[in-house]
């Protein structure tokens, strides 16, 4: 399989101190690559660098993210979050209905008639597994529904731009077991498509999908390899600890 993302040495800082450093991973099309560590390592602020979504004060001091051959600084940062598409923790529906939540993008980003954007947004809500437990009722308020389909709206939502690579920043956090486990098969579902990078503090989680698993703390990356050697085999004491006591 290709590398979709090839992170080289990457640095952020904030003024003139380093929450990121010497950041290099390569991202796997087509696969599950979690990212774990001790919370303030720098998870979310590696995601967000991904797409170009750092806000200040934080910024990229060092090094390069190549997208698909390309240097993401060299591309337009609306078309890369296009590409790159970030998934937050809490699940922020837009006011209105189901179908206005789900054709928002559409009518940004494509000249598509009306009839086209709603066939896309009914086969995005269909892979998200929605669209029967919402019965195609799309003229439902995206707010009536619970917080687990709600997170769903919202992955369903990023797909109608067919982005390449999906971020997720700790999705399943405010979820129950039951939604937790709905929104994992769907991961794994999606990256048939697509490419998933995932933040998550259940070691679990990161244990049954992802194929690949980035150990971080303190800004740097400890270890990262296929998730079975990581869990079983784990290479650093570092890791062997948080596996054993942090997660
Ligand atoms: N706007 C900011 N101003 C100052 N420091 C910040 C800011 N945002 C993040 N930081 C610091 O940068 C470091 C990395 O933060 P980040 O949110 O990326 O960590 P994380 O691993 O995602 O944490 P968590 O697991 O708790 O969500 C932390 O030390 C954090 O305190």
């Amino acid at each position: 399989m290709s590398i979709i993302l090839d992170i080289k040495d990457i640095e952020v800082s904030i003024d003139e101190h380093p929450i990121l450093q010497h950041i290099t991973l390569p991202i796997t099309e087509h696969a599950i690559t979690a990212v774990i560590g001790p919370s303030g390592c720098g998870k979310s602020t590696l995601l967000a660098t991904l797409n170009g979504s750092l806000q200040a004060p934080k910024k990229v001091t060092n090094g390069q993210i190549i997208y698909d051959g390309l240097s993401v600084d060299s591309m337009d940062p609306q078309m890369l979050r296009r590409q790159i598409g970030l998934i937050g923790q809490q699940p922020t529906v837009f006011p209105g209905t189901i179908e206005d939540n789900m054709v928002f993008a559409l009518n940004y980003y494509k000249e598509l008639s009306s009839a086209d954007r709603k066939a896309k947004a009914i086969q995005c809500l269909e892979q998200a597994g929605l669209y029967s437990e919402i019965n195609g009722d799309m003229k439902r308020l995206a707010s009536s529904l619970s917080g687990g389909q709600q997170q769903r709206l919202c992955i369903a939502r990023s797909l109608t731009v067919d982005p390449r690579v999906m971020l997720f920043d700790e999705p399943c956090s405010a979820l129950d077991i039951k939604n937790s486990l709905h929104i994992e098969a769907l991961l794994t579902e999606l990256k048939a498509k697509q490419t998933i990078v995932i933040v998550t503090h259940n070691l679990q989680q990161a244990r049954r999908i992802a194929d690949y698993t980035v150990f971080m703390n303190e800004g740097r990356v400890v270890e990262w390899g296929p998730t079975e050697q990581i869990f079983s085999d784990p290479q650093q004491e570092l890791t062997r600890d948080y596996l054993a006591f942090g997660g």
